[in-house]
């Protein structure tokens, strides 16, 4: 068996064409739909990440504000900013990209951030709600996995899940979603003493762990779907997945390339979020 790719790419382009022209009719009822995102410090990865967030906002027509500042800045400051934002009118959607400076409680902000901004989806209220099977803001990444796997209708429903990685913002929600979706879900860590023996049962398997490669054939049965959330560099600062794509693409059915998988994907439903939360405050504002 040949796998055939899913282009998150591909996927994402779709989408945001749909979700440009919901973001139109917001703007002709008088809402423009905005977005804030704060980025402390001056990490390369992080600085290009939030570049491609306002790039992909420009061409919705989303209104987007970045924040920049030193990563001196005290943790109360950066409450106080997130307060202000909370606060506006105009802007819909709030991001505190992660990860944080070591003298600040990346847990303080994010529950700072009122939960009908959170449009990542990590305030504990959201994530809650998404336990639960209840409307919230979904987090983008999982999300995204759940968005491409309809759009390709791969099934879900009944089949046996692998997830290997538990960290709050992919491996633990995306579980969830698979679970909501009725999958029988299994979670792969660190601590599971044999992660292959898992995985070689799995239909689908949703790989999140950050290290380079570490997917290869002999984790997987034949037609097995795979995800690789692995966002890693090599030493010539090309980007990989956590997936050995070579290994695995004769024996799966489905593979997600490393770029153009999973990250165009979760940019797309950061905007999905910002303009369903422009959407509710509009709502609101009508009565
Ligand atoms: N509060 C917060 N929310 C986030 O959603 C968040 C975050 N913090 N911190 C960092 C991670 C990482 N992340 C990515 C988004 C898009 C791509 C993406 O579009 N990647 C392209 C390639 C981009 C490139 O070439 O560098 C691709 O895979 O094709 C990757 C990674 C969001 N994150």
């Amino acid at each position: 068996m040949s796998a055939e790719l899913i282009s998150g790419k591909e996927i994402a382009a779709e989408t945001r064409r749909e979700l440009k022209e919901k973001a139109e009719r917001l703007g002709e009822e008088g809402t423009i739909p905005g977005l804030a995102v704060i980025l402390v410090g001056d990490d390369p990865a992080s600085a290009s990440y939030v570049r491609g967030k306002e790039k992909a906002c420009r061409e919705a027509g989303i209104y987007s504000e970045v924040d920049r500042t030193e990563d001196t800045i005290s943790e109360k400051e950066l409450l106080q900013k997130i307060d202000k934002l909370n606060k506006k009118d105009n802007i819909h959607g709030i991001l505190v990209q992660l990860p944080l400076p070591d003298h600040i409680s990346e847990e303080k902000i994010i529950e700072a951030i009122s939960p009908e901004k959170d449009v990542d989806g990590f305030h504990p209220v959201n994530i809650g709600r998404m336990m639960i099977g209840k409307d919230s803001f979904l987090p983008c990444t999982p999300f995204g996995i759940i968005h491409m796997l309809k759009m390709k209708n791969i099934p879900i429903e009944g089949r046996h899940a692998v997830v290997v990685g538990r960290s709050n913002i992919v491996g633990k929600p995306v579980g969830q979603l698979l679970l909501n979706e009725n999958a029988t879900v299994t979670y792969c860590h660190s601590r599971t003493k044999d992660i292959r023996e898992m995985t070689k049962q799995a239909d689908i398997i949703v790989v999140a762990i950050g290290r380079a490669g570490f997917l290869d054939e002999s984790y997987i049965k034949d037609g097995a779907v795979i995800i690789d959330v692995g966002i890693n560099r090599t030493e010539e600062g090309k980007l990989t997945g956590d997936v050995d794509f070579e290994s695995v693409k004769d024996k799966a059915s489905y593979v997600t390339p490393v770029p153009g998988g999973v990250g165009p994907m979760t940019i797309t439903m950061l905007m999905y979020n910002t303009l369903k939360a422009a959407e509710r405050a509009a709502g609101g504002k009508k009565g």
